[in-house]
């Protein structure tokens, strides 16, 4: 499974900067650093300056050369890090030269990959600084960085030892008689079991709330055709970002955009307004929206002010009066008109204009977004993660029945199942495919 070759990686982002890295890990290492660099020791963890030369001997760059010695490194190998001249040439040329002294091309994440399998890091960590890298905004990075910092290993943890302690009970139980046990175990175990019920079910849900806290949230516009769904989106994008008529039907695709409202980023996505059409490629359109309205973390329904509302604003009512999961925000929108909308059928809305300010829209987004953000719960930030803590959360309720009825097995079953569940977070019991798949997934040079 594991091979001992010495890796190579550009560390630093493709194209022109000040400075790029070239990273090497394994066993060679110090050698080949030494050949390039045609030196006879690298102290560790000191910068040295050092010229470094071809196999035909001709200068490639003067270039700060980094020793870290095994098992202190990132990788928990001999690491060398040359910190050479930006661009892509100086550092493709270092690279090569590694190469033609025994060195091999890293795969994306082979150097986190390493990090894991030497105890440096744990997975949790390992995804956190997968994550970081594509971090779109402030609260992604400071919710990234305690998961860097170990906050969810400690989680993990935490029940970790929680479940072993059952596990224990199960097995003294089936050894000494019940007269020698503490008599409120039961109790003890009962306590617990609660507590971490409640922890994973928090944890889930503030999960699913800050979902697009590091991809972005999804905000949908959906509404009838020409109630202003393409003019709210160019007002939020503030330029002309989508075609605008009166004539019902414009948008037929989807159109999605980043925005920044407050600290965050969002995608907002404008659809094709939703009715009954018989135009094929108005249908699919149609279809599309409603896919939107699925993935999005807010819906923003839009209605018309100026017209009274009709079977097609009905439809959309339905739409979202249906959906309890979403964040909807109501609209009435061309309120500059002489209204007509029947306010008693709808509740909590906003009435604006694209024409004119949408201030207050904007304040109700940002709060929404800021509820589903600002907070102390941990938070889990994959998909691997949430459904490693479904699963435990699942075993463990499995597991109340046969603990009440007394049948330890079944009860000790369910545990141990919870337990590997939660050890996927960190540390899984079996792992070589999962982490082809991880791993496979960091972007080259981690
Ligand atoms: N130049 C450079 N900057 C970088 C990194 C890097 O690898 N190189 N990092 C890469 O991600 C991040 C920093 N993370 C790092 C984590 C651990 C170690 C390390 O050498 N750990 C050793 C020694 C610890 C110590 O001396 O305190 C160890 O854990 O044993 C280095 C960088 C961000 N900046
Ligand atoms: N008076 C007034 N007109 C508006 C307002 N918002 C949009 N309009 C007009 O309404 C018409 C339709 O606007 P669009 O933004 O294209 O509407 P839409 O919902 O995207 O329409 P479809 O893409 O066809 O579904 C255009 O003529 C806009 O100028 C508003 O607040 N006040
Ligand atoms: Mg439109």
């Amino acid at each position: 499974m594991f091979d001992d070759n010495t890796i190579v990686a550009i560390a630093t982002a493709n194209g022109i900067g000040s400075i790029s890295i070239v990273r090497l890990s394994g066993v060679n290492a110090l050698e080949i650093a030494l050949k390039i660099s045609k030196k006879s020791n690298f102290q560790p963890r000191l910068a040295t300056l050092s010229s470094l030369y071809s196999k035909k001997d001709e200068v490639i760059d003067e270039a700060l050369v980094l020793y870290f010695k095994a098992p202190f490194s990132f990788t928990g190998e001999d690491v060398i890090e040359f910190q050479c001249h930006g661009g892509v040439a100086i550092a493709n040329m270092i690279v090569n030269e590694t190469i033609n002294h025994g060195a091999r091309f890293a795969s994306p994440g082979e150097f986190s990959k390493r990090a894991f399998l030497n105890n440096k890091i744990d997975l949790s960590k390992a995804e956190a600084i997968s994550k970081i890298i594509e971090a779109r905004s402030v609260d992604a990075v400071k919710l990234l960085a305690r998961q860097l910092k170990g906050e969810l290993t400690s989680f993990v943890n935490d029940i970790r030892e929680d479940l072993l302690f059952m596990l224990a009970y199960t097995e003294v139980s089936i050894d000494y008689a019940e007269d020698d046990l503490p008599s409120d175990i039961f109790e003890q175990i009962k306590n617990k079991m609660d507590k971490i019920i409640v922890k994973l079910s928090n944890t889930l849900d503030a999960s699913k709330r800050r979902e697009g806290m590091i991809e972005g949230f999804k905000v949908a516009i959906i509404g009838k055709p020409n109630v202003g769904k393409s003019s709210l989106l160019n007002k939020l994008l503030n330029y002309d970002r989508a075609i605008i008529s009166d004539i019902a039907g414009t948008t037929r695709d989807t159109i999605e955009e980043s925005v920044k409202i407050g600290t965050h980023i969002i995608k907002i996505v404008d659809t094709a307004g939703i009715r009954d059409a018989s135009d094929v490629i108005e249908k699919i359109g149609i279809e599309k929206s409603i896919e939107a309205i699925n993935e999005a973390d807010i819906v923003i329904a839009l209605f018309d002010n100026s017209k009274t509302c009709d079977s097609e604003d009905e439809k959309i009512i339905d739409l979202i009066s249906s959906n309890k999961e979403k964040e909807i925000i109501k609209v009435l929108n061309k309120s500059d008109l002489e209204n007509s909308f029947d306010k008693s059928l709808i509740s909590d809305f906003i009435e604006l204009s694209t024409k004119q300010d949408i201030n207050p829209l904007i304040k109700n987004i940002e709060t929404i977004l800021d509820s589903n953000t600002h907070s102390d719960e941990m938070t889990l930030v994959s998909k691997r993660q949430v459904s490693s803590v479904e699963l435990t959360l699942s075993h463990i309720e499995q597991s109340i029945m046969p603990l009440d009825s007394g049948e330890l097995e079944f009860f000790a079953h369910h545990i141990t199942e919870a337990l590997e569940n939660i050890s996927n977070i960190t540390r899984p019991y079996e792992n070589d495919q999962m982490l082809d798949v991880m791993f496979g997934e960091f972007c080259l040079g981690k």
